[in-house]
């Protein structure tokens, strides 16, 4: 948004006290397992967290980005405080009203002054509707215009010039009313998409990956066309992204997302600039860099894959990827080891192993030299190669190599066990909150006062100091490059 039109915003919000958009502890869980069926049946339904305690304020005129990896709960986010799915728990407050109480006309009312773009151009409009009736639908629901016009055209006539009048604010031309999604490439539908929920008037509109299914040439137009958009008609975004590069060149502000929570959020150039989170650092590792020393920067994947919303980690949900999850007071060993401990414990919580496939894996590589005999040292080895467990040293060793020893006997819960004694770190313990202030974080290591009222000092341990510097050993995620259909090069 351009500088005035941002000014413009924020002393509307000063004048007015609140942001536009309001959103305090909004949960929406999935369940699963829940029809008459299962319940007969006694199946305990099973919630998925898609949306867990979100904090959300978006200022009128501004754009906010929601970022995160493809799971984490930008999409339900987005739909959820539209009222376009029901929330389990929270509060919503768009321009001072309870949008959780609306109904009846002030339902309607919120409805128009609340839209949404949808991602997918290809699906989200209906194949049998002309371009002319899609943009207008909105109109009719909402039977405007309210009285006939009086230069003597119907409601219909005015609708439908309405609709040529929006095709061509987005770039179409108003000829082309009559034609059908079909006959038009990926950045073209997506235009009708924007068209459509403009036709309402909107103030707000959620743009949920407007650009994430568009070949990259397409991207910058359709962004450009949202900027112009919103300079003109004052509007503000909620812009949903899994890229990065696409949402600095379009938000003021960041909220990044890892499961169902957000556990940053700041200015754009904050968040780029000096990240807090370990995630954001490595979501920033994986965006590609223009220039040549930052080319040589470490992409790696974040070790291990984001957890499922029907079963979060306890504590920091992030604690089971994060390469500097803090640990105990007891240990004192190189992060990187310590993050080897923490992926061996995880893995086998989560079942991805057992002894016995590792003695698989030992038997089917086994070079065939005589028969295959089960030997602990070489079992033993084999973990340490896989979770980077060598050089380490005094009790920290005695306790790894303890658990080795338990493990290749078989008893994977006492391994378990073990290691949780040794090594439970204090990010497993509780949940972290956002701190307060306009570059907010919710991480342990950013937490000390709040942390330290309800966990002793000495829990948060020595380790913190013994952190790795910023990015220095960060592993990056890799979300993956924006979707090329390559089907939108002949975009207008
Ligand atoms: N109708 C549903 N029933 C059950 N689970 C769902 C449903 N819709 C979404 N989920 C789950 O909720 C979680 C959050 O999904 P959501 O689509 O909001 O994430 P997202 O960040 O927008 O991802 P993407 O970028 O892939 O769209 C995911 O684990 C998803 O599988």
């Amino acid at each position: 948004m351009s500088e005035s039109a941002r000014a413009a915003g924020e002393e509307r919000d000063a004048d007015e006290g609140e942001p536009l958009l309001k959103v305090r502890g909004l949960r929406k869980y999935y369940f699963e397992d829940d029809s008459l069926l299962d319940r007969l049946l006694g199946n305990e339904p099973t919630s998925v967290k898609a949306v867990d305690g979100v904090d959300l304020d978006v200022h009128r005129g501004e754009t906010l980005g929601v970022v995160g990896e493809s799971g984490c709960g930008k999409s339900t986010t987005g739909e959820t405080l539209l009222r376009l799915r029901e929330a389990t728990d929270g509060t919503v407050e768009f321009d001072g009203e309870d949008v959780m109480a609306l109904s009846g006309e002030d339902l309607t009312r919120f409805r128009k002054r609340a839209g949404i773009v949808f991602q997918d151009p290809f699906s989200s409009l209906d194949p049998r509707m002309t371009v002319g009736d899609i943009v207008s639908e909105g109109l009719k629901i909402h039977d405007l215009p309210e009285e006939p016009p009086d230069d003597g055209r119907s409601k219909g006539e005015w609708r439908r010039d309405r609709a040529k009048e929006l095709l061509e604010r987005v770039g179409l031309s108003a000829d082309q009313i009559d034609r059908y999604p079909h006959e038009f490439s990926g950045g073209q539908r997506q235009r009708v998409g924007i068209a459509r929920a403009l036709a309402l008037d909107p103030e707000f509109v959620v743009l949920d990956e407007p650009v994430s299914a568009l070949d990259v040439s397409v991207q910058a137009q359709i962004l450009n066309l949202l900027e112009d958009l919103q300079e003109e008609f004052g509007l503000t975004y909620l812009f949903i992204a899994h890229d990065l590069s696409v949402v600095r060149h379009i938000c003021d502000r960041v909220a990044v997302m890892y499961l169902g929570e957000v556990i940053e959020t700041g200015e754009t150039d904050d968040i780029f600039d000096s990240p807090k989170h370990p995630y954001t650092e490595a979501l920033l590792e994986s965006v590609p860099r223009a220039s040549v020393e930052e080319q040589g920067r470490r992409v790696e994947a974040l070790s291990g894959d984001v957890p499922s919303p029907r079963n979060p980690p306890s504590g920091c949900h992030f604690r089971t990827r994060c390469p500097k999850v803090i640990q105990p007071a007891t240990v004192d060993m190189p992060q990187r080891q310590y993050r080897g401990v923490m992926d061996l414990r995880n893995r086998l919580e989560r079942q991805g192993f057992t002894a016995e496939s590792v003695w698989e894996t030992l038997r089917s590589e086994h070079d065939g030299e005589g028969s295959f005999e089960r030997d602990p040292m070489v079992f033993k080895e084999a973990l340490r190669e896989e979770f980077d467990l060598h050089d380490l040293s005094g009790a920290t060793m005695d306790t790894v190599e303890d658990a080795l020893e338990i493990l290749a006997n078989g008893r994977e819960e006492e391994a378990i066990d073990r290691l949780r004694d040794g090594f439970e770190s204090p990010c497993e313990q509780e949940d972290p909150v956002l701190t307060d202030g306009s570059h907010a974080v919710a991480c342990h290591l950013y937490a000390d006062e709040e942390y330290e009222a309800d966990v002793a000092p000495e829990d948060i341990g020595t380790a913190m100091g013994g952190m790795p510097t910023n990015g220095a050993d960060a592993v990056a995620s890799g979300p993956a490059d924006p979707a090329d259909n390559g089907s939108d090069t002949d975009d207008a």
